[in-house]
């Protein structure tokens, strides 16, 4: 045997081929690398799982934290709030936006009553739309009041637009409407219809981090937080790049074989790699896609918990104009459009602040606008979106020079903005999104115990699901606690057949000296 071949039977050995060529291995496999992938990589890395290959099917790090150039300026396509901060917990994303001295701004809504535009053209009066709001936020706390009343078992959740039922508020003319919007869909890019109100009223992560939003204008980007991350523990060069050979991009993963013994990833070029685990941290919008095939095939219960979940499209659509003609000031930097068409371009944003002189004006729109715009040519957008501002401001407004519109639904890699939780999905059922199938862990933010649909529930998503593998792996711990619902259902016919047991066990006692006198008896009368 020459040295050659020692080398490769030692390789061999190890357990690890590589596209065919063996090479020393990783024993976990991270697909994804946004912001939950890199979390749960880091954690591993921190408790000595170092033998970590993170597979991102893009060119780039940092997932549904993107920027985007438009007209020279980088702009948020993706996350661009930290959402919660200065309540009684820290954001962990809002210590590293602090850490990295993020160039952010304070959300201030209150002056959107004087900034509600009327369809055909001219403002609401402020007092009205101000009794709209308190309307509305008495439905909603009437919601809230009713939600925390609700079993914490989920089988009686309600809609969000039930309870407006409930209290005899359906929101129905323009300016309703959009109240509504800017209250619900303008958050979970769902409407009230589908989204529960149970999981989302109140929200964790306005209840436990705060109720203040802050947005980030920052030209390295939102994104900066996880390649900040990532630095921590893949190796960079002076000027920050990754080059560490643990992270691989432009890999495209599209089958998971898993066993007892091991994984094997497969990537669209047909290489391959093996490892002892696996973590997929995919959006929930990819999983239901099918993009990646599990073989075997995940089990029902998981595949349903998936499937039944809810994957909202959230659409910032940016514009640029030759000058300003919108109103600038205090209190000018949200603006509404009220149409009888609900969601139609509905809630714009100026950057006098952000990105002062740049004249660039935010239309955000969400679920079938969303998908509908993602269908048409941008110049159909823009001729739309141009219509709606002539309504609010006169027809001699210029022409948008620039638009840009990002297009998450069609996109195979993520489906969709972030998870929304829909009406029907109880605790126990969303748990289960997140349970390991043997050696193959889920994480991203949809698995966040708290914080689907967030950044922060992506990195917190991300510590936790690394955490149960190091258990695992170290541990030898290898138990989770959701547990899937055969487990349950084996239980309750357990339980069931206990109790039958023990019913007739007492009744056996307790009746057993009539059996006896009655067999005496008979026993006599036969005498
Ligand atoms: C328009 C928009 C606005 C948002 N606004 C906010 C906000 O203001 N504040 C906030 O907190 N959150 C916001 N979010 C949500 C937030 O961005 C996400 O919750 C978070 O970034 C998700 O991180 P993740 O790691 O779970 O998933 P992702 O970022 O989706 O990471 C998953 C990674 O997997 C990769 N991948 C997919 N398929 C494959 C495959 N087959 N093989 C290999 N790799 C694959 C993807 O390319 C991606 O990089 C917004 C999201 C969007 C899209």
């Amino acid at each position: 045997m020459g040295a050659i071949d020692v080398i490769v039977a030692l390789l061999l050995i190890s357990n690890v081929i590589v596209g065919g060529f063996a090479v020393a291995g990783p024993k976990v496999i991270i697909v994804g690398a946004g912001m939950s992938g890199i979390s749960a990589a880091k954690t591993l890395s921190d408790a000595g799982v170092k033998d970590i290959l993170i597979l991102e099917a893009t060119d780039r790090i940092g997932g549904r934290m993107r920027k985007a150039s438009f007209i020279g300026l980088n702009v948020e396509v993706g996350a661009n709030w930290v959402q919660g901060v200065n309540g009684l917990e820290m954001n962990p994303i809002w210590e590293m936006a602090n850490k990295l001295h993020m160039r952010k701004f304070i959300s201030d809504f209150r002056n959107i009553s004087s900034n509600t535009y009327k369809e055909n053209g001219g403002l609401y009066p402020r007092s009205k739309v101000d009794k709209v709001i308190e309307e509305a936020d008495k439905v909603k706390s009437f919601g809230e009041k009713l939600s925390k009343s609700l079993p914490p078992s989920g089988h009686e959740d309600i809609s969000i637009l039930a309870s407006q039922r409930l209290k005899d508020q359906v929101p129905s003319t323009a300016l309703e409407m959009l109240m509504d919007y800017f209250n619900c869909d303008y958050e979970f890019a769902e409407p009230p219809r589908v989204t529960s109100l149970q999981n989302t009223i109140p929200l964790p992560t306005f209840a436990n981090f705060g109720k203040e939003a802050y947005f980030v204008a920052d030209q390295r980007g939102f994104e900066s937080l996880v390649y900040d991350l990532a630095g921590q523990f893949l190796r960079t060069t002076k000027n920050s790049s990754i080059v560490d050979p643990r992270l691989l991009l432009g890999k495209v993963v599209r089958d998971i074989r898993h066993s007892t013994s091991g994984v094997t990833v497969t990537i669209e070029d047909g290489s391959f790699y093996n490892a002892d685990y696996v973590i997929v941290s995919v959006s929930i919008g990819v999983l239901q896609s099918k993009l990646i095939k599990f073989k075997p095939d995940l089990p029902q219960w998981k595949n349903l918990a998936i499937c039944q979940f809810g994957m909202s499209v959230y659409t910032k659509i940016f514009l640029k104009f030759p000058h300003k003609f919108w109103p600038d000031g205090e209190g000018t930097e949200h603006f509404l459009y009220a149409s009888e068409r609900r969601g139609y371009y509905p809630v714009w944003q100026h950057f006098e602040k952000q990105y002062p002189g740049a004249n660039v004006l935010l239309v955000t729109v969400t679920d079938e606008e969303s998908r509908r715009i993602e269908q048409q040519a941008d110049s159909r957008t823009k001729a739309e979106a141009m219509e709606v501002l002539r309504n609010m401001f006169g027809k001699h407004i210029p022409e948008a020079t620039d638009i840009l519109v990002p297009k998450w639904w069609s996109d195979r890699f993520f489906k969709g903005s972030f998870s929304n939780w829909p009406l029907g999905v109880n605790r126990y059922e969303y748990d289960q999104i997140r349970a390991p199938i043997g050696r193959v862990y889920f994480t991203g933010e949809h698995t966040s115990q708290h914080y689907n649909g967030y950044v922060h529930g992506a990195y917190l998503a991300g510590i936790d699901c690394a955490n149960m593998m190091i258990k695992c792996v170290k541990y030898k711990t290898c138990e989770y606690k959701i547990k899937p619902k055969d487990s349950l259902q084996q239980n309750i016919f357990l339980y069931l057949l206990l109790t039958c047991m023990s019913l007739l066990f007492v009744t056996v006692v307790t009746y057993s000296p009539k059996v006896k006198n009655l067999g005496n008896k008979s026993h006599r009368e036969k005498k």
